[in-house]
């Protein structure tokens, strides 16, 4: 990392994916302008519009299509979905040298582990994302905020490092002990209202009807069971907890897995539901609930996956 002045020091970062979560950073340190962004996509682009609450803005950015146009930067902000980051390995082989660290931004436990394999001499530095971010038709991207924060981040060396990396987007950042345990909780929320919202094809007001909100309850008291058993320190009222969290989503807000079914595109499912079935069968915790979800969710992705490669070859 380059050293301009004192607290000021501007960063080579490299985004690495441009949907809604990692077109809403990109904008945002675009905006902020004390770094320098290079966005890794799959199509052209140099120039991005964030619908953000405050107001929307528009930023310039610079895009490449190719890893191998690519070179070694400070940071990797790493916002493809999970089951899309083996895909991502051409980008982390040329962006990763041994100064470089990889922030993850994508939903899910473990992503040391998920990410680790591709990152070469790179750290790994996980985070919890609480906003929302949803792809827009034009090159462009919206962000909801739900609740006190933004983007949860770990207590330690990396994370303080991240979060000055951030400082001026804007973004609102919790530094927290036991970043796993709140990798545990988001799961909570993404394990309810993403199979809901996606499988019903309904944005997040669906979650205000009384009999879906019954079945939140018992799909969160089941997936808190398997939390426990995985070791995340999840109180007896989390369910109820976690529950009252997902009520501070606006309404028209979709989640991630919505976004993809809108878009008909495959889901994220084994490392959201599939992640708390796995969890469940290593523990000897049962998990019915999850593993109905897990059956439609695998049926709706698995053809939607095979009508987009019929797409692409057609
Ligand atoms: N959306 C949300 O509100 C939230 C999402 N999350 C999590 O954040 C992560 C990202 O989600 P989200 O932003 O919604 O996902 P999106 O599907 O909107 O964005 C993922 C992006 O990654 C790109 N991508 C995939 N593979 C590659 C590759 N090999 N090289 C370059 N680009 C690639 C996709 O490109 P292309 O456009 O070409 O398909 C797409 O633009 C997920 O883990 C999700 O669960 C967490 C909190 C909220
Ligand atoms: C919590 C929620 C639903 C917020 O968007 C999310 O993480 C997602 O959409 O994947």
């Amino acid at each position: 990392m380059s050293t301009t002045g004192p607290g000021d020091e501007r960063a080579n970062v490299a985004v690495v994916g441009l949907g809604g979560i990692g077109g809403v950073v990109a904008g945002l340190l675009g905006r902020a302008g004390r770094h320098d962004i290079v966005a890794c996509v799959r199509r052209p682009l140099d120039r991005l519009t964030v619908e953000h609450p405050d107001g929307a803005f528009d930023v310039a950015l610079r895009g490449l299509v190719e890893p191998a146009a690519a070179n070694p930067v400070d940071w990797v902000i790493l916002c493809t979905k999970a089951h899309e980051t083996a895909s991502a390995a051409p980008w982390l082989a040329r962006l990763c040298a041994t100064r470089t660290r990889i922030a993850v931004l994508q939903n899910g436990i473990h992503p040391v582990r998920r990410v680790g394999p591709f990152a070469g001499p790179a750290r790994v530095v996980p985070t919890v994302v609480y906003y929302n971010g949803e792809r827009l038709a034009s090159a462009g991207v919206r962000m909801r905020r739900a609740g006190p924060w933004d983007l949860a981040i770990g207590d330690d060396g990396d994370g303080r490092a991240l979060a000055a990396l951030l400082d001026g987007t804007g973004l609102r950042l919790l530094i927290t002990p036991d970043l796993a345990t709140l990798a545990w909780k988001k799961l909570l929320l993404n394990v309810t209202a993403n199979p809901i919202t996606a499988l019903t094809m309904q944005r997040q007001s669906v979650l205000r009807r009384d009999d879906v909100r019954a079945l939140c309850l018992a799909v969160l008291e089941e997936a808190a069971a398997v939390g426990r058993a995985d070791g995340a320190d999840l109180a007896a009222d989390e369910p109820v907890r976690a529950f009252a969290y997902l009520m501070n989503y606006p309404p028209e807000a979709g989640t991630s897995m919505y976004y993809d079914r809108l878009a008909g595109r495959g889901f994220e499912v084994d490392a959201l539901t599939g992640a708390v079935v796995a969890a469940g069968e290593r523990h000897g915790v049962p998990t019915p609930l999850n593993r109905a979800f897990l059956a439609l969710l695998r049926a709706i992705s698995d053809a939607a996956s095979n009508a987009g490669v019929t797409r692409a070859a057609g």
